[in-house]
């Protein structure tokens, strides 16, 4: 039976929107239908359904922190649409069976599309490269081993040599170990005045030089995982200017907090890669809105509360991102005028789609009907009772936001709705 949602707001005008077959149909003022299901959208913000290409789901191995089934509602809550799943679960996604295993687990208890990275190399820190042919056949979407940095040369480029040929990208946490020292923050005055041990950013950025010069040379695409310095985002400008194959994604948090604004030793700031200073969050800022980088991606990290209580020393690295994503950036960046709702969209919607070839990402008629609609009149408050995710582990419990979601929508069904 198809569905029509009227009285969408796209952007700035007013449209219907026929959904037909899972897809599409028409986009025009006042349509009519005479068999089917009406949305009434009420004049509110229609949009394509956003697209994570970063999240962590926690299975198999880790359910306590977050399952495909909880992690997949906290996506449609937050508007998304479609999300990236990474590897670094327990055991580690290396395997053919490891990796059909997940697959039909993101199939039966996910209620977004859920593209699977499959790892580059054994338990993610083994040195030999994983059997990326057989992966890229059973549906890996890329390779990365998110969570560590890949520490040698040679595997990296061995790793993208044959992720060329399959035609597949590499998605690369830069992070080199020997420049790590124990850091739980950002290195500087704020991990002095905490005394708490920090970690320079020059782990992220030397180790990125070099991978771009590998990249270079592989012709592959290389995709940086949650750039976080204003060093990292110029050596991708120049290497794109140079004809490097090279996208990148910034998260939400590193857009909108750096390290002076930790006021103590609290765990909810406690993520890899750090937040860093605010010359590096201007950079990010910059480096978005000139191309240089790509996407907003929030690689969501959901930790139980015990493994997020007491001091950032012992805690675990990561903050959720999927229910707070939209909000925050519209609010903080799009209500203040830095952006605009348009960028927003082609940052959270259009260019991930576009960067990991979906069909999706737009709204057009024959496209996938992946939509989602926000209210963005009404402010509200950020609480951890309404999130869908296990994990409660962020710093913006308490944050009054605009743009809640109001219904997400996969191929014409709609899975999440609020006062629908
Ligand atoms: N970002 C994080 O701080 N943690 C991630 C790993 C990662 O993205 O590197 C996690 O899996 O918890
Ligand atoms: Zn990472
Ligand atoms: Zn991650």
């Amino acid at each position: 039976m198809p569905t029509l949602i009227k009285n969408a707001k796209i952007f700035h005008d007013m449209f219907d929107i026929l959904i037909a077959d899972g897809k599409i149909k028409e986009i025009a003022p006042n349509i009519k239908l005479h068999d089917g299901v009406v949305i009434d959208a009420k004049n509110k913000l229609v949009t394509p359904g956003l697209i994570d290409v970063h999240v962590h789901f926690r299975e198999p191995g880790q359910t306590h922190k977050e399952t495909v089934a909880s992690g997949s509602k906290a996506a449609a809550h937050g508007g998304f649409t479609t999300v990236f799943a990474m590897p670094n679960v327990t055991p580690t996604i290396d395997t053919p069976e490891a990796f059909e295993n997940i697959m039909d687990k993101n199939i039966t208890d996910g209620i977004v599309n859920i593209k699977q990275y499959a790892a580059i190399s054994k338990g993610l820190l083994d040195e030999k490269v994983n059997e990326l042919g057989k992966l890229a056949e059973l549906g890996a979407v890329g390779f990365t081993n998110d969570g560590h940095g890949v520490q040698t040369a040679d595997t990296m480029l061995r790793a993208m040599q044959t992720a060329y040929t399959l035609n597949k990208p590499i998605i690369a946490h830069v992070e080199d170990d020997s420049l790590l020292h124990g850091g739980v923050l950002n290195a500087g005055a704020t991990a002095d005045r905490l005394k708490l041990p920090g970690m320079t950013g020059l782990s992220e950025s030397s180790q990125l030089a070099r991978d771009l010069v590998l990249a270079a040379k592989a012709k592959v695409h290389y995709h940086v995982a949650h750039i976080s310095t204003k060093e990292s985002v110029e050596l991708v400008r120049i290497a794109k200017k140079y004809g490097v194959n090279v996208t990148a994604e910034v998260t939400p948090h590193h857009l909108l907090l750096a390290d002076h604004m930790i006021e103590n030793d609290n765990a909810m700031f406690k993520m890899n890669p750090p937040l860093r200073s605010e010359e590096d969050r201007k950079a990010l800022i910059a480096g978005l809105l000139d191309g240089t980088i790509d996407m907003i991606a929030t690689d969501h990290a959901p930790h139980s509360k015990a493994e997020k209580a007491g001091s950032m020393v012992t805690a675990a690295f990561g903050i959720t991102g999927l229910e707070t994503a939209f909000s925050l950036i519209y609010t903080f960046f799009v209500k203040t005028g830095i952006f605009t709702i348009e960028q927003l969209i082609m940052w959270m919607a259009n260019k991930p789609a576009k960067i990991f070839n979906l069909e999706s990402g737009v709204l057009e008629v024959g496209k996938p009907a992946d939509i989602t609609i926000f209210d963005t009149d009404q402010e509200f408050e950020i609480r951890e009772e309404n999130f869908y995710s296990k994990g409660k582990n962020t710093p913006f419990i308490g944050q009054q936001v605009y743009g809640r979601t109001m219904l997400t929508m996969v191929a014409g069904k709609v899975i999440y709705k609020e006062n629908y």
